[in-house]
């Protein structure tokens, strides 16, 4: 897959989501693409800004594409506030630090690197030769591409999210047939934990492209939504299952964050960050039982605070699938319509297990 567009909540990913498709900004970039002039527009406005702006004249109007068009045909550069609301200058001769490096050529694009390097700014340069707008953010340049381009990468993406998100309702369900059986071992809820790992990987990256592509990316949207729909559910009710006492999600969380795409196929690597699989998280044949959380939250009708409380109550599924609708109702906060769906629910998962099972 080709470089994702930033990570979720980074300059980058905000400032795509200012010039995507179906913003003011962006109309008024292709406007101006279209007119064949050029353009350097500063996102923010401060102290700074004025600092090492020249000549041109001050502003305070509402942003409009046709109003960004006529102020790009003057010569210099437009400054808007940060959020892209307003316009506050324009035809400014920007005077950046020139010891600032920049690998551009054209004065146009070396000024508007130096000028998002000095103020911190997102910089949006439009060549008049070359016809393509870029943005200079985070020390970095991006070329906004066309959003069939973007469109091509991302369906990509998209079938191979599909095709882990398969493997991944296989797996859990293999792993849904062992807990009822108490027969799991660490090897299947690593494999579960690193197939999410992967799924939300993937489904971040998609989520950049939806961002860049703004209006274009909508059923792209819908798409990453109904496939990533209850993930983030499924992967706490696995944590909660598994995760050794002392070890909070958080602290996954961050292990997880270090683990690179590569080392995450290492199945010992994944079950050490989850704790699990003894100190270096080799023991993948280890038995392992789980508290109960991820099955009872599959349980149809059955509260998810009840399911807490009883799994909370009992500490393991073994000894819920062993208790009876009296000593399932006996719990404060489960009442006896809870218990019975408890309960019945419950055996149907087993009849379910064990008919997969003999199949
Ligand atoms: N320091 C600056 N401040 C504001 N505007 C600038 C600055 N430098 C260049 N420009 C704008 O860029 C325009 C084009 O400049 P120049 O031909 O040197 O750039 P370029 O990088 O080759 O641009 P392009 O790729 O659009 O052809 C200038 O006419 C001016 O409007």
């Amino acid at each position: 897959m080709t470089e994702p567009t930033g990570k979720p909540g980074s300059p980058l990913r905000e400032t795509l989501a200012l010039v995507a498709p179906g913003t003011v900004l962006r109309d008024g970039l292709e406007r101006i693409l279209r007119g064949r002039t050029g353009a350097i527009i500063v996102l923010g406005y401060d102290e700074m800004v004025e600092s090492i702006s020249s000549g041109g004249f001050n502003l305070d109007v509402e942003l409009s594409a046709a109003r960004l068009r006529e102020l790009a045909k003057m010569d210099g550069g437009v400054v808007v506030d940060r959020t892209a609301g307003r316009i506050r200058r324009a035809n400014v001769q920007l005077l950046p630090h020139a010891s600032i490096e920049t690998a551009e050529a054209g004065m146009r694009h070396r000024t508007a690197e130096r000028v998002a390097r000095q103020t911190g700014y997102p910089v949006i340069s439009v060549s008049q030769s070359m016809r393509i707008i870029s943005l200079y953010v985070d020390g970095k340049r991006h070329v906004i591409e066309p959003s069939e381009a973007i469109l091509a990468r991302a369906n990509q993406a998209l079938a191979t999210l599909e095709r882990y998100k398969a493997r991944l309702d296989e797996t859990s369900a293999g792993l849904d047939a062992l807990e009822i059986e108490d027969l799991v071992t660490v090897r299947e809820v690593t494999s579960v934990l690193q197939l999410l790992e992967m799924v939300r990987r993937i489904a971040s990256d998609i989520d950049g492209y939806v961002i860049e592509l703004g209006t274009d990316g909508r059923l792209l949207a819908l798409q990453l939504e109904e496939l990533t729909r209850g993930l983030m559910a499924e992967r706490d009710f696995l944590l909660s299952d598994y995760l050794p006492i002392g070890l909070d999600r958080d602290a996954v969380d961050a292990r997880l964050k270090w683990v690179g795409s590569p080392a995450l196929l290492d199945m010992a690597m994944v079950a050490r960050s989850m704790g699990i699989g003894g100190d270096d998280g080799q023991d993948l044949d280890a038995s392992i039982s789980p508290r109960g959380m991820r099955i009872l939250a599959k349980i149809p009708r059955l509260s998810l605070s009840a399911a807490r409380t009883i799994v909370g109550t009992w500490g393991s599924l073994q000894a819920i699938l062993g208790a009876t609708v009296e000593e399932l109702q006996a719990v404060d906060g489960v009442d006896a319509g809870q218990a019975r769906t408890l309960r019945d629910g419950l055996s149907r998962l087993a009849e379910v297990s064990i008919v997969d099972r003999y199949a």
